[in-house]
């Protein structure tokens, strides 16, 4: 099960326009730092099968479980996948082989306008109470609408005249290929991004010593401890994905900086705080932040819903 194969390296994707584009750009770079031939093999998940089903069972650990799932088998030899995507506790047989360079970590308004000059009232699309919470801290009069579905469903949302605007992941939308939708991105003290995001995380068997080794090739050191940092703060905080918490860390001159804020969902108050340290005690530094977030309240605006 755990032997390596002969072949190409098979590398296990969802058939999403967003997933083939990141696994298809993994690949190519696997191939030109190792020599290895990679094969991307489409993964239908529950998910995708049935949107019913996946309200039911939640959100994205479904795509993340039927590909580590796969992975366990032997089926495929390894996956890529939005790290912030990725539940922060660590599953077993499963390691984390690598992070590449990350992409742009900030979110992107799409739309006609930027925030400040859309009408009073203007109806903005998001289902992610992280960027909730910070839309209404900067524009309490908008109109937040729940959304879901992939980012092209949610642009047409905006073509359509459905919605006045929607906040993604600009990282996102570049992969796709639509950056043109985009009014305005939004800097971290405006709205701090999801812990991990625009970073992309390569995962495969932890016994494959081969694997590892092969696929780290295409791992950036950097990367890793800035989202270590974020990801610590999420754990300490024991915020899933759906939480109001954003992160936002940088290496700047040899040190590691980071942001984190925990907002409450309304908009109406925020616990934000930064520090900064040696890039090698990321973990700990996130994980200190983590505990002043929670010295200050963060725990109860968490825990607060509208
Ligand atoms: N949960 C959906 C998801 N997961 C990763 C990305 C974007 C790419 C990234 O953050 O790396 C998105 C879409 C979005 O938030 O706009």
């Amino acid at each position: 099960m755990t032997t390596a194969s002969t072949g190409p390296l098979r590398l296990g994707t969802r058939k999403s326009l967003m997933a083939t584009t990141q696994s298809q750009l993994v690949a190519d770079e696997v191939t030109r730092l190792t020599g290895h031939a990679v094969e991307l093999v489409g993964v239908t998940t529950q998910g995708d099968v049935s949107k019913a089903l996946l309200a039911q069972i939640g959100g994205t650990g479904v795509f993340v479980n039927a590909l580590r799932d796969k992975i366990l088998s032997g089926e495929v030899d390894f996956a890529v996948h939005s790290l912030k995507d990725l539940p922060t506790s660590a599953t077993p047989g499963i390691a984390l082989a690598a992070t590449p360079v990350r992409d742009d970590p900030r979110d992107a308004l799409c739309g006609p306008a930027k925030l400040a000059d859309l009408p009073r009232g203007a109806r903005i699309g998001t289902g992610s109470p992280r960027r909730v919470a910070q839309l209404r801290a900067l524009r309490p009069d908008l109109e937040i609408v729940p959304i879901r579905g992939n980012a092209d469903t949610r642009l047409r949302k905006v073509a359509d005249g459905e919605l006045d605007a929607v906040v993604l992941a600009h990282a996102g939308l570049r992969r796709i290929g639509r950056l043109d939708a985009v009014a305005e991105v939004f800097e971290p003290d405006q709205m701090l991004p999801a812990p991990g995001q625009g970073s992309l995380a390569l995962e495969c068997h932890a016994d494959r010593a081969d694997l590892l080794a092969l696929l780290g090739t295409v791992d950036d050191p950097a990367t890793r401890r800035t989202v270590t940092a974020e990801r610590t703060v999420l754990a300490v905080l024991e915020a899933g994905c759906s939480a109001p918490v954003g992160t936002y860390a940088a290496e700047v001159d040899e040190r590691l900086h980071l942001t984190a804020a925990v907002v409450a969902y309304d908009g109406s108050r925020q616990v934000r705080l930064s520090a900064s340290g040696h890039p090698d005690a990321a973990e700990q530094i996130g994980r200190d932040l983590a505990h002043r977030l929670l010295a200050q309240g963060a725990d109860q605006l968490m825990g607060e819903r509208d």
